[in-house]
């Protein structure tokens, strides 16, 4: 068995953000289609929850299985989460792809920049059919490897009139802004309540454990793009603002396992994101909504497949 291997360059050059949302929108739909009761043919996503393994104190790591019919693609992420790690990254993440006629692996591909850019991409697909009108003015808690993404991701998108951005460190916020400053109207905040007022669109990508954004700081209509806490008793937002927000989800059944901001708020899931894809669910673009965001390898696989399209394998 010889597998190719695919580099961090190599996916760099070829997964562009306008390639990824559509194959992301069109995942995240075959998702929710597949759990739906009147199941259409060739629609099957077997996706289990992820199974997670902690290391002791340090982090843990998740392996993140699928199967996507549509695409016959057979495909697992192993992605690890280190949160204390300080020179090296905090994710580290690598994928495989095996033939869905014989089992047999097709490739390997570094997993940090899928991981990176598909969670963006998600973020962004909830925010096209989310946010009240074209948003303006973005904010984004927390300055780690996910705010870089999303910053691009938003920019790529959308027209932004400014950007704001907050860390726990403020020096990392100011440096986030400050080598972003040509590019936009980037701006660093003293304060996440000054970085989210009256902001159009929230993106929060902490790895803290306790709430940092407030329910009374939400300009009321604004989106929030609920990223980090992705453990059963971790939580980034006000349990408050889950309870008054309409709250969409990737996977109903993997918030419900390991979203802290949904199991410790007891917040209902309104819906999942490709029940809105798919227009069995609506669109509560003038309330205050939330997307929980925990990672599909759906989003995974397909990411994956353009990368292997776009090399020909
Ligand atoms: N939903 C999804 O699909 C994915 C979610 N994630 C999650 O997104 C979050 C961000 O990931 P990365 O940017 O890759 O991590 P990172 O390690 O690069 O950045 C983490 C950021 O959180 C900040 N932070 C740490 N402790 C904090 C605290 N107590 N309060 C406020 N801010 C704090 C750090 O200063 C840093 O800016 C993590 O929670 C991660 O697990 C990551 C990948 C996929
Ligand atoms: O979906 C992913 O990949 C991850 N989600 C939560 C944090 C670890 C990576």
């Amino acid at each position: 068995m010889q597998s190719e291997f695919i580099s961090a360059e190599k996916i760099v050059s070829v997964l562009t953000y306008k390639l990824l949302v559509d194959a992301v929108e069109r995942g995240l739909g075959l998702f929710s289609q597949s759990n739906a009761e009147d199941v259409a043919d060739n629609s099957t996503v077997d996706q289990p929850v992820r199974t997670v393994v902690n290391i002791s104190n340090n982090g843990f790591l998740g392996c993140m299985p699928v199967y996507v019919e549509a695409d016959q693609l057979l495909v697992t992420k192993l992605v690890t989460f280190f949160p204390k790690n300080k020179d090296v990254p905090t994710h580290n993440a690598i994928i495989v792809v095996f033939s869905a006629n014989t089992g047999v692996p097709r490739a390997i591909l570094d997993g940090d920049v899928i991981t990176t850019r598909r969670t963006a991409a998600a973020s962004v697909v909830a925010t096209k059919h989310l946010a009240n009108g074209n948003p303006r003015v973005l904010a984004i808690l927390g300055c780690g490897v996910q705010a870089s993404s999303h910053y691009e991701a938003f920019s790529d998108t959308f027209q932004l009139e400014q950007v704001r951005v907050w860390n726990h460190k403020p020096e990392r916020a100011q440096e986030f802004a400050r080598s972003r400053e040509h590019s936009h109207n980037c701006v660093a905040c003293d304060s996440a309540q000054d970085a989210v007022r009256d902001a159009d669109v929230v993106v929060i990508v902490t790895s803290s454990n306790t709430p940092v954004l407030m329910a009374e700081w939400i300009k009321p209509g604004a989106h929030i793009n609920g990223v980090g806490a992705c453990r059963p008793d971790w939580a980034e937002i006000d349990p408050a603002l889950m309870k008054s927000a309409v709250v969409y989800v990737d996977s109903r059944e993997g918030a419900l396992k390991e979203s802290g901001d949904i199991i410790l708020s007891g917040a209902k899931i309104f819906a999942e994101i490709g029940e809105v894809v798919n227009g069995t669910k609506s669109a509560k673009r003038d309330k205050t909504t939330v997307f929980k965001s925990l990672g599909m390898a759906v989003e995974d696989a397909v990411a994956a497949k353009i990368v292997l399209d776009e090399f020909g394998l």
